[in-house]
């Protein structure tokens, strides 16, 4: 398993070992102690799958509000899609800063985003199935969003703003000043 921080060091990019033959190949795609030793050690309690029918698709960005915030370790298990977390933890370093990485059925590669930051991401391709694992179950009165490209943000996702695909809701989201407040750096 290969674990690198990005810029914003609380993501981490996990890629899990993949032992090939020529079957195809096997991985462990969660391993709790393994993850443990990289500091992620808060439960899983809810997994998601969605299917994104094409490229284009921009879901986000969303976020749960204490006391259901939820962390998530993201994966795309077909196609490929463009995964951004927004750090909007009132006096963090990186307040309003965000990364990026590219997750694909090929890669395995998944994004940790613990709690405190917005996730959103883009699909890279047609008929695209994400997974993720949640630390906190879906609470419907505790969810938040931010407008996809609201400029405050300045993210440099690979569709252009007339060819996204986004849902009612999300097209109807605040701007980034709508959320703050809602996490504070180090608690
Ligand atoms: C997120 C969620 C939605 N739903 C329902 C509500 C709604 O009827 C339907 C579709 O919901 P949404 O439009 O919010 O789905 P979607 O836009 O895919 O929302 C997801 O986006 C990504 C970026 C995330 O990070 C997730 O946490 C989640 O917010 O599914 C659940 O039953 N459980 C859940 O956990």
């Amino acid at each position: 398993m290969h674990v690198e921080k990005l810029t914003i060091p609380d993501i981490l990019l996990i890629t899990p070992a993949r032992f090939e033959d020529s079957r195809g190949y096997f991985t462990e795609t969660f391993n709790a102690p393994r993850m443990a030793t990289h500091g992620l050690t808060l439960p899983f309690v809810q997994d998601n799958q969605s299917l994104s029918r094409q490229k284009g698709v921009v879901r986000g960005l969303h976020c749960q509000a204490p006391p259901h915030a939820q962390g998530k370790l993201v994966r795309c298990t077909q196609g490929a899609i463009w995964d951004v977390a927004v750090d909007i933890r009132i006096g963090s370093p990186t307040f309003g800063k965000w990364v990026a990485a590219t997750l694909t059925g090929e890669n395995g590669s998944q994004l940790w985003i613990p709690p405190g930051f917005l996730h959103g991401f883009c699909t890279l391709s047609d008929d695209v199935v994400v997974q993720y694992k949640c630390t906190d179950v879906w609470n419907r009165e505790s969810e938040c969003a931010v407008l996809w490209n609201d400029p405050a943000l300045a993210i440099d996702w690979p569709v252009a703003p007339g060819d996204a695909i986004v849902s009612d809701k999300d097209a109807a989201a605040g701007d980034l000043l709508s959320v703050s407040g809602i996490f504070t750096f180090g608690e």
